[in-house]
């Protein structure tokens, strides 16, 4: 068998595992690189199986449509496109709607919404089926009979009844065959509080307990699992939602987001749902994707600049980070003038070099050479890290984000120290940026000869479960958002710490 390679710690960076981004350099001596021709062939050979063994994913939704664009069938469709999934669409009603409320509705007859379902059900592939608005039973009992004809792999059931500006979507008398019918044959419920209230009979659910009280009795219903959102508990300071697979109760996080434009988030939730497995997820997984997604979304409608927005300096938010623990500091700026962020780099280096933590620049290597950097972070379309390697020489740390094992194998024959690896959640610091889930963190960790950071919509309620995969290589997590677009980024990444910190002794 082989020797693994052996990786010895860089002089300059800590050594504990248990870090926001800890990066540890493998050794000088390296394996001269394959013959272009070899990697050319392997590479063509690799994406020719996985186009074979992967057919696109496929979500059906079965939903109104919202002339506005924010909710139904078009939030749906916008979903499933952002989170790689192909969206076939049913119609079941037309909607005149807008932020401020639905103005009228326009009900499909029950015989062509069977029509466009057996369109779709009888010739296509379809792995999901979402619901949206059903507003009649009818309609329901036309959805229970194709799928009945048509099994799919899985389907979600989002039991729209209200819609946020509180306008009836489905008529009082759909929750007996909701309840009776449809829930049985569903992988996942997802209501908010008011729908689960009217489900149970007007209970009224004011905390996380009620939530999950409320989670138990409609898992009685009969769907495999349940989700109650609690979005519109407008007094929590947290969005939290309660999951209950019949066993557990998993009550998810999110810091709650103060904007009014939250009409269409339970769409956008139940399809990203949908969208992760139809690609095969695992049902938390997919609920842990789909909620990310949903607050990255309301944080990119509401701000970007997140310092800027929180009133901070960049050396203000560097300094508190390195405060609440933070190991290694990535200076990432993508809009500022060359000067500006040269100025702002040479102020985090102060900053870093008399707390002895490692400051990298993003992409930039002429920021890092005029500021003294320890080392420069570059993605796969900018310099190559051999390049890097040849202006930094050989004192600094590169880092190479990574997607594939193939990427991981050059990033390594090109001299890099470590890999970012993303992202594994989608994020809103990143636009068009494919999610590669826990299977492809996992695949390239495993491919990988260097040490891996894993970069993406990673936050306090997720990074627990990325460190928990346990993966050898997997050396600390990057954060962003989950930091810095935040009230106190000490606080935040304090606990994002003690998270690290507990799941690297477990
Ligand atoms: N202001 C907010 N900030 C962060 N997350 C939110 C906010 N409002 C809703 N969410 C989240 O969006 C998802 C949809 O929830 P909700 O709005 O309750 O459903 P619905 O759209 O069906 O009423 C849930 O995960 C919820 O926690
Ligand atoms: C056609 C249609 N379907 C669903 C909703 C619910 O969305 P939300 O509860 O987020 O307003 C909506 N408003 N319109
Ligand atoms: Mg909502």
């Amino acid at each position: 068998m082989a020797a693994a390679p052996q990786q010895s710690v860089h002089p300059s960076l800590p050594s504990s595992t248990s870090t926001l981004r800890l990066l540890i350099s493998s050794s000088p001596r390296r394996p001269p690189p394959p013959p272009p021709r070899a990697r050319r062939y392997n590479r063509l050979a690799a994406s020719a199986s996985a186009a074979r063994e992967m057919p696109w994913p496929h979500v059906l939704t079965v939903a109104g449509s919202d002339s506005g664009g924010g909710a139904g069938i078009q939030a749906d469709i916008k979903a499933c496109a952002a989170l790689g999934a192909y969206c076939s669409s049913v119609v079941t009603a037309v909607t005149a709607q807008n932020t401020a409320g639905v103005q009228g509705i326009h009900v499909v007859p029950e015989e062509f919404i069977r029509e466009q379902l057996n369109s779709v059900l009888s010739d296509m592939s379809v792995d999901v089926v979402k619901t949206g608005m059903l507003p009649s039973i009818g309609v329901v009992r036309v959805l229970c009979e194709s799928l009945k004809k048509f099994p799919v792999k899985a389907l979600v059931v989002d039991p729209v009844m209200v819609s946020t500006s509180g306008d009836i979507l489905s008529e009082s008398s759909t929750l007996s065959v909701y309840r009776d019918e449809l829930f049985a044959m569903a992988d996942i419920v997802t209501p908010n509080v008011k729908e689960a209230s009217r489900l149970l009979g007007g209970v009224s659910l004011r905390t996380v307990s009620d939530m999950r009280n409320a989670a138990e009795s409609i898992y009685k219903f009969g769907p495999k699992h349940v989700l109650v959102k609690g979005g519109d508990m407008l007094e929590s300071s947290d969005a939290t939602d309660v999951f209950f697979d019949g066993k557990e109760f998993i009550e998810l996080h999110a810091h709650r987001i103060k904007t009014h434009n939250t009409h269409g988030t339970g769409c956008t939730l139940a399809s990203c749902i949908a969208s992760e497995l139809a690609k095969g997820a695992t049902m938390l997984h997919a609920v842990q994707v789909a909620k990310n997604f949903v607050e990255s979304a309301l944080h990119h409608m509401t701000d970007s600049g997140m310092n800027k927005k929180w009133g901070r300096s960049i050396k203000e938010a560097v300094q508190a980070a390195i405060e609440g623990g933070a190991t290694i500091v990535q200076l990432r700026e993508k809009d500022s003038e060359t000067r500006e962020f040269l100025e702002a780099a040479k102020a985090c280096m102060e900053i870093c070099k008399s707390s002895g933590v490692p400051l990298l620049i993003n992409d930039r290597v002429d920021i890092a050479l005029a500021c003294n950097a320890d080392g420069v972070h570059v993605g796969q379309s900018d310099m190559s890290a051999h390049e890097v390697r040849e202006l930094l020489g050989p004192g600094k740390i590169i880092g190479v984000s990574c997607k594939t094992p193939a990427q991981a194998q050059q990033a390594w024959n090109d001299g890099a120290d470590y890999i970012g690896c993303g992202g594994v959640f989608p994020t809103s610091t990143k636009a068009n940026n494919p999610t590669l889930g826990f299977d492809g963190l996992k695949t390239v960790c495993l491919a990988s000869k260097l040490p891996v950071v894993a970069i993406g919509g990673i936050n306090a309620s997720n990074a627990g479960s990325v460190m928990e995969l346990g993966l050898p290589n997997l050396k600390g997590v990057a954060v962003v958002s989950a930091l810095f677009d935040r009230p106190s980024v000490v606080a935040e990444t304090r606990n994002m710490k003690s998270i690290l910190t507990n799941t690297s002794r477990t």
